[in-house]
């Protein structure tokens, strides 16, 4: 407590208060009332003498706020608006930031969310405006790739005349960057790490190279014995991803008559050992589960392999896969130089493609093949928030988010008849629990979640891609790798548990190829959500990426031996 004497200090004092707008209800009362708080006390001095000063006893929070509002007075405001259109527009204007503005080093923007850990935050919003129309990773987007865009086409990659037709007729006629920058690579033979945004054309840039060179191979074996071992394993984390990689790869071998199959966990061994029952696929898109059982029992032998392919290589090396992965690596002679890659007795090429990877990518790595030969390859957007999609991040309560939802849907039919939406939850639970109360409501959706039997499970995401549905509830099993390019709407009904999360999650829309106007919307409700909101919203506002994200292969950290003296 601070005492002031009152008379010119105390109410000198209580003037400041006053004047720096802040509402001081118990000061008020105490000193009008003469109640707790602020105690006001009369002093009897020495003797019969009664000194008339009366003391407020001021606690300490009020006096450092009174020292905080006059530090602030004294700085100048700074006006992060400009003319022209906003990156980040709030509910409270004075926040907003126009996409002009660009923020010093050391200045230290004032975010929208910096109150969101408060209830009486509910309903408060903020929106981070789209400032490109188009996509980085199409080629031609920036000024200096104009030239790029009309020169480059598959053709001048090298890329066969029968793939380039096959390509033009599903509309594919310009490589998008990181195509740009992988196919070469591997088709010189290096082991690659490619870390690129979502939706940016990764799994062409890996299965044109895969293609060409099977097909270059098969013709070499025309005249001689043909092995009938499986050439290309391609190893994703969902069923649904293997399907969706390995329809592709299906259109891409068509001409030259290699096969692609599928093999996924959760059908019974019977399942795995039918797929290499007579005759083993060119191409074997796989979930790590089943194949290593498939292993496990001799149904397939990995020693003749060309290339072995790990998608969303973030969730591959997670802990939840990473041994069944290490598993399979070792399974492969991998190369360790383009060198070995050639000839009769070769090795298999390594390429893993991802978004991020985790710390101990390195650690499993390093048992099989050689890190300092690895060709990384990483797109200029990597970890930022995608500038071409507008994204909003609504505080709300948990009861009102099904309301706010059916809003949501309703409007995005209002705009855009037939418009597309995913709904992401971050539990099975959640997932069943909205479908219901949505059915209640009349929306018509389909469900996706990992606890669903695989009989229930196959074929759902199918249909919602084939626009039998035009609202899907999942969790993060549809966040990666997942092609929606119909989507036009991402709902976080629950808030992502990472970074990571949000952006596989946001990256469903915005798509190479896919519709051009997609948004995000996300609901906050706890409070251990709005650290990486505001993660995000300085991210935005610095124009940075998002913490925390790797897309590095660490070379593992020599073990440290504690001798004993
Ligand atoms: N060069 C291209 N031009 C136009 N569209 C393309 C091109 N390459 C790929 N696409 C389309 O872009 C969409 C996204 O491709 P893909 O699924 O390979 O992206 P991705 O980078 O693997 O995404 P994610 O990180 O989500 O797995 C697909 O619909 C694909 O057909």
């Amino acid at each position: 407590m601070q005492a002031l004497k009152v008379g010119c200090s105390a109410s000198a004092w209580l003037k400041t208060l006053g004047s720096s707008g802040l509402h001081c209800p118990e000061l008020v009362k105490a000193t009008s009332c003469r109640r707790v708080h602020l105690s006001v006390s009369r002093f009897c001095q020495t003797g019969s003498k009664v000194e008339d000063t009366a003391v407020i006893r001021v606690p300490r929070y009020l006096a450092s706020r009174v020292e905080n509002v006059k530090q602030a007075r004294g700085k100048s405001k700074i006006s992060t608006v400009r003319a022209g259109k906003l990156l980040i527009q709030c509910k409270n204007p004075t926040l907003n930031q126009s996409a002009g503005y660009v923020l010093g080093k050391f200045e230290q923007p004032v975010l929208s969310t910096k109150g969101w850990k408060h209830n009486k935050s509910f309903g408060d919003y903020f929106c981070i405006n789209n400032t490109k129309d188009v996509a980085p990773y199409i080629a031609g987007n920036r000024k200096e790739d104009d030239e790029q865009k009309t020169t480059v086409t598959f053709k001048s990659l090298h890329i066969c005349k029968e793939l380039e037709e096959t390509l033009h007729g599903i509309g594919i006629t310009h490589p998008t960057t990181v195509q740009l920058q992988t196919i070469p690579q591997v088709m010189r033979g290096h082991n690659i790490l490619c870390a690129a945004e979502t939706g940016s054309g990764k799994t062409l840039s890996y299965l044109l190279p895969v293609v060409q060179r099977l097909k270059a191979e098969r013709q070499a074996e025309i005249n001689s014995e043909s092995t009938n071992e499986i050439r290309a394993v391609v190893v994703v984390p969902s069923r649904e991803l293997a399907e969706q990689i390995a329809a592709v790869s299906r259109t891409l071998c068509a001409p030259f008559g290699l096969h692609t199959k599928t093999v996924g966990g959760g059908r019974g061994v019977g399942h795995i050992k039918e797929v290499f029952w007579r005759e083993h696929p060119d191409i074997l898109v796989a979930t790590p589960g089943a194949l290593v059982k498939a292993l496990q029992r001799n149904y397939l032998d990995l020693s003749e392999l060309s290339f072995l392919v790990v998608d969303e290589a973030d969730t591959m090396f997670d802990p939840s896969f990473s041994h069944m992965l290490e598993d399979i690596l070792l399974h492969v002679n991998i190369a360790s130089d383009p060198k070995e890659t050639r000839g009769l007795d070769h090795k298999a090429q390594l390429l893993l493609v991802g978004a991020t990877f985790p710390r101990d990518v390195g650690e499993v790595l390093s048992k099989v093949t050689d890190l300092g030969k690895i060709v990384t390859l990483k797109s200029r957007m990597l970890h930022y928030l995608m500038p071409h999609v507008k994204q909003r991040f609504l505080k709300v309560k948990g009861s009102d988010k099904v309301v706010e939802l059916y809003q949501a849907l309703k409007q995005l039919q209002l705009d855009k008849e037939g418009g597309a939406a995913v709904v992401f939850c971050n539990k099975s639970a959640t997932v069943n629990w909205l479908g219901y109360s949505l059915e209640e409501m009349g929306v018509q959706h389909a469900r996706l979640q990992g606890e669903m039997p695989a009989v229930v499970r196959s074929g759902i995401f199918r249909s919602f891609q084939k626009g039998m549905t035009n609202v899907l509830v999942c969790t993060d099993i549809a966040s990666r790798g997942l092609d929606t390019s119909r989507v036009r709407l991402i709902v976080n009904y629950d808030f992502p548990e990472s970074h990571t999360d949000y952006i596989h999650r946001a990256g469903r829309v915005g798509r190479a190829g896919g519709v051009e106007d997609g948004e995000v919307l996300s609901f906050v409700t706890h409070p251990w959500d709005v650290e990486l909101v505001q993660n995000i919203e300085m991210a935005a506002r610095r124009r940075t990426t998002l913490p925390g994200m790797k897309s590095e292969i660490q070379e593992p950290k020599p073990k440290t031996m504690n001798l004993k003296e």
